[in-house]
């Protein structure tokens, strides 16, 4: 089927759920209408409607009114990939969200000043400078890996216990490389987001997961290279009071990601208020981008469209 003819057959399809699924907002029946906040896809969250093809899930996803597309796993691709994609989302008007320029999640890497581990990270933000000039990115994702654990050297947890470094000394290290990172990206404008990750569902561990602590580290790197990816989901898992929490670290966010909780899916499957939040994002004048890092709820095309039903709901405020 011809891309025109199957984009029919989808938009005849989505009118016809639109019609008969009565819980489904008004605005379904256009389904192209650009979306108020850049909501952003990301491969394979579309796959069943828009086939394997990375140009043609971007395509499905600008036709069906999303603005920005997010790709943690860009910097592992070819260089053709990254061009053939960031050429595409040109065309198609999608701007680029972030991809992961470091992550680390079991390992006390900023934390602990290992000159080795230090040189790796340092080698890895300056590869994604480039990464992000070929894919007209501005953000990068970074993970500063675990607190210092009880492991002298083996990487194992110690039951006796052993020596750990006190959290001002980790903290302080934290800065000091954060700072030498910021220094790689201020010349070319670009900006490393850190992620707060939630310990209970999901990453047990991590240096980082309080928003008031990533604004903590922000302040004291003093950067414009540096700043918040408020991830609603962990947030919701590790803190909770979403709005407040958005509100008080307002100034040092730079991008934001969605997902409902528990679950880790489309708005909606939990508990989080998506219509509240994302209102009060527009009303604060939210012109960043927000990941829909989660899954789908349910499977094949048909799930598919609950996601972008799903958005449309929540972008109704
Ligand atoms: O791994 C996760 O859960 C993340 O959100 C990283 O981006």
């Amino acid at each position: 089927m011809q891309r025109r003819e199957f984009l029919a057959a989808a938009g005849a399809a989505s009118t016809v759920i639109a019609m008969t699924n009565t819980s489904a907002s008004a605005q379904n029946a256009d389904s192209s209408a650009p979306f108020n906040l850049k909501y952003a896809p990301h491969f394979g969250m579309f796959k069943n409607s828009a086939g394997n093809d990375l140009v043609d899930q971007l395509k499905f996803g600008a036709d069906q009114g999303f603005r920005a597309w997010e790709d943690n796993g860009m910097k592992g691709r070819s260089v053709d990939d990254q061009n053939r994609i960031a050429k595409a989302m040109g065309d198609l008007n999608l701007e680029m969200g972030v991809f992961v320029a470091y992550a680390n999640f079991d390992e006390p890497v900023f934390a602990v000043k290992n000159q080795d581990r230090w040189d790796e990270v340092l080698g890895e933000i300056k590869a994604s400078v480039e990464v992000a000039k070929r894919v007209n990115a501005k953000w990068m994702t970074v993970v500063p890996g675990s607190v210092d654990q009880q492991s002298a050297n083996s990487g194992k947890w110690n039951k006796y216990g052993g020596p750990r470094l006190a959290e001002g000394y980790q903290t302080a290290n934290v800065i000091e490389l954060l700072k030498r990172c910021s220094e790689i990206l201020e010349p070319h404008g670009l900006v490393m987001v850190l992620e707060p990750l939630n310990w209970h569902a999901n990453h047990g561990g991590t240096f980082l997961r309080d928003s008031d602590q990533a604004y903590a580290l922000c302040k004291a790197v003093n950067s414009p290279s540096c700043k918040i990816l408020f991830d609603i989901y962990h947030q919701q898992i590790t803190e909770g009071n979403l709005i407040p929490n958005i509100d008080a670290c307002w100034d040092e966010i730079a991008y934001m990601q969605s997902g409902d909780n528990p679950g880790r899916k489309e708005p909606g499957t939990g508990e989080i208020n998506y219509l509240n939040v994302f209102g009060h994002l527009h009303k604060k004048g939210y012109e960043g981008i927000i990941g829909m890092e989660h899954g789908n709820s349910q499977k094949g095309k048909e799930g598919e469209q609950a996601v972008i039903d799903a958005y449309r709901r929540a972008d109704s405020y």
